[in-house]
């Protein structure tokens, strides 16, 4: 492999191109020499857009499995990957992420169908609309946020759900039923600011009333263990602040052992020496609610995420986590 050459691989959305620009960007920034070649996959989870995820192996197995075997199998230097969608329960030998860029926005928004506002679902509790995700996580908070909503699947690359939304489109199900039309969805805000569509963002949720999932905003560069090389071109655009997020927040659901349709949130962010983290565990009906929050040197994230891990643990999360794992 040629040192003037890096191969990167991505999902073909219009979100993982879009991302994985902004690491070309970054990486010829600080290499003027170096060629970034951009290789984008068809992953089975883009090319099946009607079924849940969990066939494919949930998010991980759908988004990140097939990319990833490329990079062992050395055809790809690197692999672009939302650390979000990355599995938090797994090892994955012989890879490590060699870099983070510095992170989005982590939040998550509310995109509303023309003529609808955030006032009106709250009023109403959400009672007589839909709301439409695919992640336990969101659908959980919909409910503490809007008790009476009704939360549909939802799923599609972020310009497609969009668009479906504002077609008014039915949302396919597996079992050959329909669902919708949606009245609002709920998005991370750098997913749509990645498309161009943050002019959509009807509502922004602080980060208290819906916390973020883990890794969400940051954008992960996986290469192999051994290729030292891309190791040291990679760590010219880490981002250390959000590199010790990572770690932090995935130690928690690394305790956890948090699946890949787990309601697990996790938070962290560094002032000075100092990290905090917050995480939650939501059951699906969004009836229980664990929190746990603790700060630490911002110099040991993992010890952190491991102690608010336990602390959840302690609360009993355990029990909720397993009650969502999918049969
Ligand atoms: N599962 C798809 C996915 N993976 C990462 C993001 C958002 C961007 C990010 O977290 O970096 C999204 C879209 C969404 O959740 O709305």
């Amino acid at each position: 492999m040629a040192a003037n050459k890096i191969r990167i691989g991505t999902r073909k959305s219009t979100m993982a191109l879009a991302q994985t620009e902004e690491i070309a960007r970054r990486l010829t920034a600080a290499a003027p020499e170096l060629d970034v070649e951009i290789v984008k996959f068809e992953t089975t989870g883009d090319s099946d857009q009607i079924g849940k995820l969990l066939p494919h192996g949930g998010k991980g197995g759908a988004f990140v499995a097939e990319i990833r075997s490329a990079v062992l199998a050395g055809e790809l230097h690197a692999a672009m990957h939302s650390l979000k969608d990355m599995p938090g329960n797994e090892d994955t030998p012989g890879l490590v992420i060699g870099a983070t860029l510095a992170r989005d926005p982590p939040g998550d928004v509310l995109v509303l169908r023309a003529g609808l506002s955030i006032e009106e679902l709250r009023q109403t509790r959400g009672k007589g609309f839909k709301i439409g995700t695919n992640a336990v996580r969101r659908a959980a908070y919909a409910r503490r946020l809007f008790p009476d909503v009704e939360v549909i699947h939802y799923r599609g690359a972020a310009d497609t759900r969009v668009r479906k939304l504002d077609r008014l489109e039915m949302q396919r199900l597996p079992d050959g039923g329909a669902v919708g039309p949606a009245d609002a969805l709920i998005m991370a805000r750098s997913g749509l600011e990645r498309v161009g569509l943050a002019d959509r963002i009807g509502y922004e949720f602080s980060i208290r009333e819906m916390l973020p999932a883990a890794g969400q905003g940051i954008v992960a560069v996986e290469c192999a263990e051994q290729d030292w090389q891309t190791r040291r071109l990679l760590s010219l655009i880490d981002d250390p602040a959000a590199h010790k997020s990572a770690d932090a927040e995935r130690e928690v659901l690394w305790v956890l052992n948090g699946h890949c349709n787990s309601p697990i949130a996790a938070f962290s962010a560094i002032d000075g020496s100092q990290m905090s983290l917050i995480a939650s565990v939501l059951d699906h009906a969004g009836g229980v609610f664990i929190e746990a929050a603790r700060s630490g040197p911002a110099d040991r994230p993992r010890e952190l995420g491991r102690a608010v891990g336990l602390e959840l643990l302690d609360k009993g999360a355990a029990e909720i986590i397993e009650r969502s794992r999918p049969v």
